[in-house]
């Protein structure tokens, strides 16, 4: 395993990043999304993205600052063809997204999931749901209800957001500021391990997984 990672500075080192994949349906709103997290607005126009656009912010937590990079991914399949595996090999942390205004988007997760998982993205990578486009109250087709149940089967938190409304815009912040902290606290958990140098920790058990972060094996 990469020493380095154990090392408490590296992991307080901001060009230390952590990737985080943005992935659902085209036109759910993931360029927005990345958008309004990293730059702080929201586009008035907007492309389909072609295979993979990258997006940098250093956040702080509890003091420390992460750096944190964000895949904004093709929806459209014609656009994703030769990018996927090569991303999904390097991801921290995965962000899926529907639009709360099309059901079908909401449908459509269950082969985001699978792809993820195709993909050999381990489990302990944290995950988290995310249901766009709130603005629009009027014409919502998933109700919370529907994908807090989705999201508890598939232990995932649920953020419903927009990146449209700039009041929401904290909300948006949440989701990455969420999975940073996580990832944070899974250096520390593996840093701990580390230290207390338990072997019979990291290996011998049906399971034990690989830790998103360093690659090392850790409890599930
Ligand atoms: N009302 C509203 N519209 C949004 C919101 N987020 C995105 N949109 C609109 O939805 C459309 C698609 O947004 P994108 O961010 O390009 O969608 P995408 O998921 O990146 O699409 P692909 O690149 O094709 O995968 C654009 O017209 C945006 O203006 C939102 O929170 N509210």
């Amino acid at each position: 395993m990469p020493a380095h990672l154990w090392d408490s500075a590296a992991a307080r080192d901001p060009t230390h990043c952590r990737q985080i994949i943005v992935i659902g349906d085209s036109n759910v709103g993931k360029t927005c999304l990345t958008i309004r997290f990293c730059g702080g607005t929201f586009p008035r126009q907007t492309e389909a993205t072609i295979g993979v656009d990258f997006r940098e912010k250093t956040v702080e937590i509890e003091g420390e600052r992460i750096k944190v990079q964000v895949w904004d991914t093709a929806g459209q399949e014609r656009f994703r063809k030769s990018m996927v595996e090569h991303y999904y090999r390097n991801v921290h942390g995965v962000v899926f997204v529907y639009d709360v205004t099309k059901m079908s988007s909401f449908v459509n997760l269950k082969t985001w999931i699978e792809e993820c998982n195709e993909h050999a993205v381990s489990l302990t990578v944290p995950r988290v749901l995310v249901g766009n486009k709130c603005d629009l109250e009027d014409l919502i087709q998933v109700p919370s209800s529907m994908a807090l149940k989705f999201a508890d089967a598939h232990n995932m938190l649920l953020f419903e957001t927009s990146a449209k409304d700039p009041k929401e815009s904290q909300n948006v912040d949440a989701i990455f500021m969420c999975l940073a902290c996580r990832l944070k606290l899974w250096v520390i958990l593996c840093a701990a391990r580390q230290r207390s140098g338990s072997a019979r920790l990291l290996s011998g058990s049906a399971r034990l997984r690989a830790c998103a972060v360093c690659g090392a094996a850790a409890m599930k």
